[in-house]
């Protein structure tokens, strides 16, 4: 079996006396989607944070690419090639969808950005962004305001800055959230071919797309992790039913 690019062990982190994350171990592999579900306030948020650096940890590691980047702080990480899907309040909504990628791949430069009018020139970063938003079908609105597009349209601009990055493993917490069945649709056919770029650990709600897409499912319930397994292995787990699917969400 593929050696995992990514091996989280042991994470806990409290809020005062809440655990949100009790223990938590688990892999990714080249190529693989691995979704994280589980009721609300399960901890699948506070895990992300976690992995990509917003949050510190009060024990455990994360493994990455054969180094331990328990130390490394959010930029680091990033740098490093753990991308995590930008928030929709991360993006700039007075700027263009481009120039919004183009921040992501002046990032990925480790550029600072000064002044947007020169930057706007450069060719390179230009086609990087124009690349990025073609891939999630937003090439028609790369000169329209942020603040103009739809929620779901934002939603695959967040993804098109992570692309820009390159990153060797993405984190994703909600994509789908709010775009709509024909909006998660297409998404989902589109992290489909993703993960032979690089693989996903997916946060995600929407249960249509986990059990089309996901390689392995591991269950969050109060900061523990329940299960882990395949789609059909996690459908017929008892415990699964019991503690959050639900009879009918797993007919
Ligand atoms: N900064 C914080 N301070 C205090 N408590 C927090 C903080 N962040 C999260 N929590 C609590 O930690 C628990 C886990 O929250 P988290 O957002 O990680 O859950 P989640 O599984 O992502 O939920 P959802 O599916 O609703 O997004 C919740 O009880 C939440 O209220």
């Amino acid at each position: 079996m593929t050696e995992p690019i990514l091996e989280i062990r042991n994470l806990c982190k409290s809020f005062g006396a809440l655990k949100a994350t009790d223990d938590v171990s688990l892999s990714l592999r080249p190529g693989e989607i691995h979704a994280l579900i589980g009721p609300n306030g399960a901890g699948k948020s506070t895990l992300i944070k976690q992995i990509a650096g917003g949050l510190r940890s009060n024990s455990g590691s994360i493994h990455f690419a054969g180094h331990d980047v328990t130390p490394l702080s959010t930029v680091q990480r990033a740098r490093a090639g753990l991308g995590r899907t930008f928030q929709i309040s991360s993006l700039a909504m007075e700027y263009t969808a481009l120039q919004n990628a183009m921040l992501g791949a002046l990032g990925r430069e480790g550029r600072v950005m000064r002044f947007f009018a020169p930057v706007m020139g450069q060719r390179n970063l230009c086609d990087a962004a124009l690349a990025a938003l073609a891939r999630v079908g937003l090439s028609d609105h790369a000169t329209i305001r942020t603040a103009e597009l739809s929620h779901g349209q934002r939603r695959l601009l967040e993804v098109a800055v992570a692309l820009t990055l390159a990153p060797k493993v993405f984190l994703m917490d909600e994509p789908m959230a709010g775009l709509g069945a024909e909006g998660s649709k297409q998404l989902t056919g589109f992290l489909d071919e993703l993960r032979h770029e690089a693989p996903i650990l997916l946060v995600e709600h929407d249960m249509d797309a986990v059990f089309a897409l996901a390689d392995r499912i591991s269950v969050l319930v109060y900061g523990k992790v329940i299960a882990s397994g395949s789609a059909d292995e996690i459908r017929a787990d008892p415990m699964v039913r019991e503690a959050y699917l639900g009879a009918e969400e797993l007919a």
